[in-house]
């Protein structure tokens, strides 16, 4: 791998002795990490991988997953490089905050702040770009979160409809992308020397709007896959000089981190509280971390919150599907209908007419012609829902996927049926007699071997 020359100019002089290092590591191979979902059933499977634990990351391996394993269709785990664990860890959510996740396709660190929300609180999780909001709906699905919302909107819009709304609120900026070089070496194509600058523009509009969103004492996370210190360090040095409100918190430093670096600033010292990852001092493709807390006093009035909107016959057939499936735990979402969809909305999102939303919540499923068919989504968020629930065997797994009708060794209750594989919900199952109907979805399925399928 050839590294661009004004790069290599560049970071001969900021790194100094540490150069030879810092270009050999990049040029090295790639470290790979998983997550697993603490929301979800831990598998045999995933035990066999959860071998070398990422010192900072209770929920975090090094390893590679497999896309097509159960585990990772079901949402059990979620492939991520090791120092972006960082980002999720240093974010922290508490339960029942309200969080905004601005730049969050394909939902990386979305997943790791839904992993500490556990179902509670409110995430609306943002996407600017249309093409990769679909990715993010997808993981957030698999994840099986119940508690989010996913805008498809630009941060001025959001700090327009929500200012002053968030406990906390992540800004994975879009970068210059360099410590992608290595796991993308087509990121290396469009850096020139003027990147970071330009980047650094996009940066200081993106959170120009992001510090009207938060509430007093709330947390501003802001973080980078790049070493540019145009994006990194300057970037807070700018945040602490045009916003005086704004104090940087400590970040622990452990595995190899370090202290952010003043001198490629503005010389104050209260940067070295952000962290700085290198891959030649960690396992790790790199990142810069910066958590600050918003002093401001001023809190803005709650806007009202979403309603219920049913018609009386969406409610009764709602109603039904619930009394036969015996289905709870959903009792603290707002029920809406959009067109013959039926979404269930975290009660703490307000209402908001002007935002373009990908999806208003979890998707519970669709009203049919007096019916209700329970979804996908419902399936996948249902671990600890009390539904009717079926153990299928790996075998029979890869014919549900493959989108195939399959025989029960023994005649069960007729209905709508979450099949379990591993302990996994996997999706409905349409139960009559000793068969299966399949409802997994079209578009996802895929000829599953045993072979392709290992995690
Ligand atoms: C570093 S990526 C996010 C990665 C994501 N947080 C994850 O962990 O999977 C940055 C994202 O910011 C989005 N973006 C680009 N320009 C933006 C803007 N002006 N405002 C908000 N987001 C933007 C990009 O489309 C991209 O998805």
């Amino acid at each position: 791998m050839n590294l661009p020359a004004g790069f290599v100019t560049k970071y001969q002089k900021l790194m100094g002795a540490a150069a030879p290092d810092f270009f050999a590591a990049l040029t090295g191979s790639v470290e790979k990490g998983f997550r697993i979902n603490p929301m979800k059933p831990t598998t045999p499977a995933m035990q066999a991988k959860m071998t070398a634990p990422i010192p900072y990351s209770p929920i975090g391996y090094y390893g590679k997953v497999n896309g097509n394993a159960l585990e990772h269709l079901a949402g059990a785990v979620y492939s991520q490089e090791p120092s972006a664990m960082t980002v999720g860890e240093v974010a922290k959510p508490q339960l029942n905050e309200r969080v905004l996740d601005l730049c969050a396709a394909p939902g990386g660190k979305t997943t790791h702040l839904l992993s500490y929300l556990n179902q509670t609180g409110l995430l609306v999780t943002n996407e600017i770009n249309p093409k990769r909001v679909t990715a993010l709906g997808d993981n957030v699905e698999r994840y099986g979160a119940r508690n989010t919302v996913i805008t498809n909107e630009t941060p001025v819009h959001l700090a327009k409809a929500l200012p002053g709304f968030f406990d906390r609120i992540l800004v994975d900026a879009p970068c210059s992308g360099e410590g992608m070089f290595r796991k993308d070496p087509a990121a290396m194509q469009y850096w020139t020397p003027d990147y970071p600058a330009e980047c650094a523009i996009r940066q200081r509009e993106i959170l120009t709007e992001t510090v009207k969103m938060l509430r007093p004492g709330g947390h501003l996370i802001y973080s980078t896959c790049t070493f540019a210190p145009e994006e990194d360090e300057q970037m807070m040095a700018w945040l602490l000089q045009t916003y005086p409100e704004f104090e940087l918190e400590p970040i622990e430093k452990t595995a190899g981190m370090v202290d952010a670096k003043p001198e490629w600033a503005d010389g104050n010292p209260e940067l070295t509280k952000a962290v700085r990852l290198f891959p030649h001092l960690m396992r790790g493709e790199g990142h810069f971390i910066a958590k600050l807390v918003y002093r401001g006093a001023e809190e803005v009035k709650m806007p009202k919150l979403v309603r219920n909107n049913l018609k009386p016959e969406q409610r009764q057939l709602w109603e039904k599907y619930v009394a036969q499936s015996q289905l709870s735990g959903l009792e603290a979402l707002v029920l809406q209908a959009h067109g013959d969809q039926l979404y269930g909305i975290p009660a703490m999102m307000p209402v908001t007419r002007r935002l373009k939303i990908f999806r208003p919540g979890i998707q519970l499923g669709v009203f049919k012609k007096n019916r209700f068919e329970p979804s996908y989504a419902l399936a996948l968020a249902s671990a600890d829902l009390a539904l009717p629930k079926l153990a299928i065997n790996h075998d029979q797994w890869e014919q549900y996927v493959h989108g195939e009708t399959f025989s029960l060794a023994t005649t069960e209750p007729t209905g709508f049926t979450v099949l379990t594989c591993a302990g996994l919900p996997v999706g409905f199952g349409k139960v009559v007699g000793r068969t299966v109907k399949n409802f997994f979805p079209k578009g996802l399925r895929f000829l599953a071997t045993d072979e392709n399928t290992v995690l």
